[in-house]
């Protein structure tokens, strides 16, 4: 039996789809590789390149993992949830309408910072009138603190050509959003049968069963450029159970100025004296909205410590 590596290219439950390194989920879908994994070992991800013994042409398990670049995930109680490794961005597709969660947008940031992913943000639905300046407003904080933020409306081809297109080629992008953004919408107008691939992918990962709740990575190419997109099913929730005070405080960037200058070594930034959140805050360079954002994550943090011991 011959080793090999694959990129994983699909993730469905713990099943995975690989393509050999050569191959392109746009040309070659025949090539699709089916993926056990030894005993009750996870944590791989789409985009991960893995060893793989060969069981068949088409079947193989994964024996290990190559070194990642990076990889984005979430984490729910004691349990890591992978989205996507080896990316260069995370692009978080909001909407103008139905509303979109300002909590769950920080808690991708704060992923995403603790991560070391860039970052971009996406309104989508900007013709959308009536909801647009509300959706405005409550964006207009992100690129102060140095995300980049881009207008579309997916079924607007121009906006995409000249916002969206320029942003993707050349790299790899892990897309997600809420459910009802227009992810979807996003993913249509940039890959063209896109249908037929999920199709195709439904029938070799869930033997036939029509699901769109799987990752999915799609080769793809704009402006001549080659690009990967890797579509996620819409999130309801975004746990950051694993993460630390100090890695939730470090991925926020307007915090991080005023880190270490508090007077207590140990300052939780609450109520302490000379505490440099809190002047920051006076000051206006920290918003209270931000702050109180803050305080939900701490306090989540504090009860899953609690409930761990
Ligand atoms: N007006 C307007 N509607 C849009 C736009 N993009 C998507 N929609 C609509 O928004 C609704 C949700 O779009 P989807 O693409 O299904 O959203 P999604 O984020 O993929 O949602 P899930 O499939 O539930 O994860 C659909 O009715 C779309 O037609 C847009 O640019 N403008
Ligand atoms: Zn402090």
């Amino acid at each position: 039996m011959s080793t090999t590596v694959l990129r994983i290219v699909a993730s469905y439950g713990h099943q995975f789809l690989g393509l050999p390194l050569d191959k392109r989920t746009d040309t070659d879908a025949t090539a699709y590789i089916q993926l056990v994994t030894r005993g009750k070992k996870q944590g791989y991800a789409v985009g991960d390149w893995v060893n793989v013994t060969l069981t068949s042409d088409n079947q193989g398990a994964i024996e290990s993992i190559n070194t990642r670049e990076n990889h984005f995930y979430r984490s729910e109680f004691n349990k890591q949830k992978n989205l996507a490794a080896n990316i260069d961005q995370v692009a978080i597709v909001c909407a103008t309408e139905p509303a979109f969660s300002e909590e769950l947008l920080g808690r991708a940031l704060i992923c995403a910072e603790v991560a070391e992913i860039d970052v971009l943000i996406i309104l989508n639905k900007i013709d959308v009138l009536d909801k647009l300046d509300a959706a405005r407003e409550t964006l207009s904080l992100y690129p102060k603190l140095g995300y980049p933020l881009i207008e579309v409306a997916a079924k607007n081809t121009e906006s995409l050509k000249a916002e969206l297109i320029p942003r993707l080629a050349g790299k790899t992008t892990l897309l997600m959003g809420q459910s009802g953004m227009g992810k979807s919408s996003l993913i249509n107008a940039l890959i063209p049968d896109v249908q037929l691939k999920t199709r195709e992918i439904s029938s070799v990962l869930n033997s036939g069963k029509h699901t769109t709740t799987f990752t999915r990575l799609f080769d793809c190419s704009f402006d001549g450029e080659a690009a990967q997109i890797i579509d996620s099913p819409g999130f309801e929730q975004f746990g950051m159970a694993q993460f630390s005070h100090s890695q939730v405080q470090h991925a926020m960037p307007e915090f991080v100025p005023h880190l270490g200058k508090c007077r207590f070594n140990n300052c939780a930034h609450i109520r302490e004296p000379q505490c440099a959140i809190l002047e920051a805050i006076e000051a206006g360079t920290i918003t209270e909205n931000r702050y109180h954002f803050y305080l939900r994550l701490v306090e989540q943090l504090n009860y899953y410590d609690n409930a761990r011991y």
